[in-house]
């Protein structure tokens, strides 16, 4: 297998080269760096654009800096070098200051001492928004999650898939552009996992949104992803962008059928030849 090979990207891609932003594009790492302070080179050079709507995930083997590269993509880390644009802009809120973005983590990092209602309205409290309105965009997000009927739990009372679901509400109840997850369900069961992978395929297409997934399993970003991006062992760059080419709804049959398989084993190679040094 031609490991340097990229499969078609999808068709908003195809217009502008890969290294350049476009009107379409929500995402923009540019020759990004990442040096810590104590010397370790986590990211080199990495090139990666990300247009509205795809969903993205970002698969390497452990330590080659996904979750890196996903901090810098929230604002919460700078690069060393290089630069990121969110919509064309420096700024995260996008060249017309009308895009947003959340995060999820991989602990559900909910305040123990709050409700389910109050855990989600978070953002919307930093953000001084109406009483009122805050209440129902909690509703709203809650009835998103299919967890509605919680809201007045505490995050002691739920199982860890449901805590995860509390920490998704909370970063679609401020309605984003762009959502960035961080392994969000590696800690769950398989069949949890498999749910929430569902619900999140399913919101990401009822909400327009763009999503960028950072994850270790190939079954997950084959399942969920329009484009899976492959890292490099350490300093992670790009090697390898995979373009998806699977069904709008994505279910059980997608999961057993032979493209889903062969993809699979194309990106099992690619990653094998990563963690190996072989790319
Ligand atoms: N704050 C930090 N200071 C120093 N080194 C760090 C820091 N954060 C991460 N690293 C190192 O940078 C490299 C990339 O880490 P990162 O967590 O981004 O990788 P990852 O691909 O997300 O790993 P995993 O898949 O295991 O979660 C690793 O070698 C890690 O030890």
């Amino acid at each position: 297998m031609d490991m340097t090979l990229t499969s078609t990207p999808p068709d908003s891609q195809a217009t502008t080269p890969l290294d350049q932003p476009d009107a379409l594009t929500a995402l923009f790492a540019n020759r990004v760096e990442k040096t810590y302070p104590n010397g370790t080179h986590a990211l080199d050079e990495v090139r990666l654009r990300i247009q509205q709507g795809e969903f993205v995930s970002l698969l390497g083997p452990s330590g080659c800096g996904k979750s890196t590269l996903l901090r810098m993509f929230a604002g919460l880390d700078t690069p060393s070098a290089g630069r990121i644009l969110w919509w064309g802009s420096e700024k995260m809120d996008g060249a017309d200051g009308k895009q947003s973005l959340s995060m999820v983590f991989q602990e559900p990092t909910l305040m123990p001492w709050a409700r389910v209602r109050a855990n989600t309205r978070l953002p919307l409290d930093l953000r001084g928004t109406p009483r009122a309105e805050a209440d129902a965009r909690v509703t709203e997000a809650l009835q998103m999650v299919g967890l509605d009927k919680f809201a007045d739990s505490w995050p002691r009372e739920l199982s860890g898939g449901m805590q995860m679901r509390v920490s998704l509400a909370r970063a679609l109840v401020t309605h984003p552009s762009l959502l960035l997850l961080d392994e969000p369900f590696g800690a769950l069961d398989e069949f949890t996992r498999n749910k929430l992978d569902s619900d999140v395929r399913n919101l990401w297409a009822q909400q327009a949104m763009t999503v960028a997934f950072v994850t270790h399993s190939i079954y997950e970003a084959v399942f969920l992803s329009t484009r899976v991006v492959v890292m490099a062992a350490r300093p992670g760059r790009v090697i390898a962008d995979v373009a998806i080419d699977g069904p709008e709804v994505r279910d059980e049959e997608w999961r057993v059928s032979a493209p889903f398989l062969a993809y699979c084993r194309q990106l099992s190679e690619l990653l094998t030849a990563a963690a190996q040094g072989r790319v």
